[in-house]
C-alpha cells in the first residue's frame, strides 16, 4: 500500500457473492486517490479483518443473507473489531471513522442494541425516496441532498422498533426514514443512524450508480422478478428515476463524499496538531 496520507479499509461483506456494491464504492473512494488509499478486506469468506493502527477510515458493505447470523467466527470477530473502533474512538484524540453500509448497518443496529431486525414480506428493490427526520435535516452526511432524496435500495430485512432509550441512552440519532405508506398499515423502517460522531451507517445503498443497476437488469430473471414484482408502469417509472441528475446520481455524488470528506478534514486537523 501506498504512502498516500489518509488509509481506507474496505471490509467486504458480499460473502464471494457477485455484486454491485465493490465496484462502486471503489469508485467513489477513487475520487478522493490524491490524499486516499485503499485495502479490501473478505470479512465473511476469510474471515479478514485490518489492524486497527493501519487504518484511519472504514467502510463496511452491504451483503448477502440474514443479518442476524453469521457463522460464529467472522461475525463474531466483526462484532469485537467495531468495539475495539469504538473503544479506540473513547480513548484517543485521532478517531477512527466508519461507514456501515445494508447489511452492515443492520448488523451495527442489532450490535448497539438500538433496534429489532425483521424480514420483510416482500423484497425492496429499486428506486426509493428517503425521508430525512429533523436530526437528518442537520446531519452533515445528507448536505446537498433534498429532503426527500432518492436511492437505491435492495433487501429482504428491515430494521424497525427503535428502543428510543437506548438511542438517547448512547447518544445515537434516527437521521432517515422509509416512505410514508398511507394505505398499508407498516411500520416506517429506520434508513439511517448516526451511531456517534464518527460512525454513521445507511439502510440503502449511498454508493450505487444507474450503471450498477442496469447491470444488474441485465440478468434476465432478476429483470423480470422486478417488473412483475411493481407492475409495468411502476419498472418503467423506476428507469426513469435512474437517468435524472437529481436523484441516484446526486446521491452517489454527494453522500460518500460528505462522509469521506468530513472523515479526511477531522483527520488532517487532529493530525496536524499532534505534529506541531
Ligand atoms: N443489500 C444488502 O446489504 C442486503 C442486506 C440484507 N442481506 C437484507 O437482505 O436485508
Amino acid at each position: 500500500m501506498s504512502n498516500k496520507i489518509i488509509k481506507i479499509a474496505l471490509l467486504d461483506m458480499y460473502n464471494g457473492e457477485p455484486n454491485q456494491g465493490m465496484r462502486c464504492i471503489i469508485d467513489v473512494v477513487n475520487r478522493f486517490s490524491p490524499v486516499v488509499s485503499f485495502k479490501i478486506f473478505d470479512v465473511r469468506v476469510k474471515c479478514e479483518l485490518p489492524d486497527i493502527n493501519s487504518f484511519d477510515i472504514y467502510i463496511s458493505t452491504g451483503g448477502p443473507g440474514n443479518p442476524l447470523i453469521g457463522d460464529g467466527n467472522w461475525d463474531v470477530k466483526y462484532y469485537e473489531f467495531i468495539d475495539s473502533l469504538n473503544k479506540w474512538n473513547n480513548e484517543n484524540v485521532i478517531k477512527k471513522h466508519v461507514l456501515f453500509i445494508c447489511h452492515s448497518f443492520q448488523m451495527a443496529c442489532l450490535h448497539f442494541g438500538l433496534a429489532t431486525v425483521t424480514k420483510r414480506n416482500d423484497t425492496s428493490f429499486g428506486v426509493m425516496t428517503i425521508h430525512k427526520t429533523k436530526e437528518g435535516l442537520i446531519d452533515p452526511l445528507f448536505e446537498g441532498l433534498a429532503d426527500p432524496f432518492y436511492a437505491i435500495d435492495s433487501r429482504d430485512y428491515q430494521v424497525v422498533q427503535p428502543k428510543l432509550s437506548i438511542f438517547a441512552k448512547k447518544g445515537a440519532k434516527i437521521i432517515s426514514l422509509e416512505k410514508i405508506r398511507d394505505h398499508i398499515q407498516y411500520e416506517r423502517a429506520i434508513m439511517a443512524v448516526r451511531f456517534t460522531d464518527y460512525f454513521v451507517g445507511t439502510q440503502f445503498h449511498p454508493e450505487a450508480d444507474p450503471i450498477s443497476f442496469v447491470s444488474h437488469l441485465r440478468n434476465k430473471d432478476a429483470k423480470e422478478k422486478i417488473r412483475a414484482m411493481k407492475g409495468k408502469r411502476k419498472f418503467r417509472n423506476m428507469l426513469e428515476d435512474l437517468l435524472d441528475d437529481d436523484k441516484i446520481y446526486r446521491t452517489n455524488e454527494t453522500l460518500i463524499p460528505n462522509f469521506l470528506r468530513t472523515a479526511i478534514n477531522d483527520l488532517m486537523k487532529t493530525k496536524k496538531m499532534l505534529s506541531n
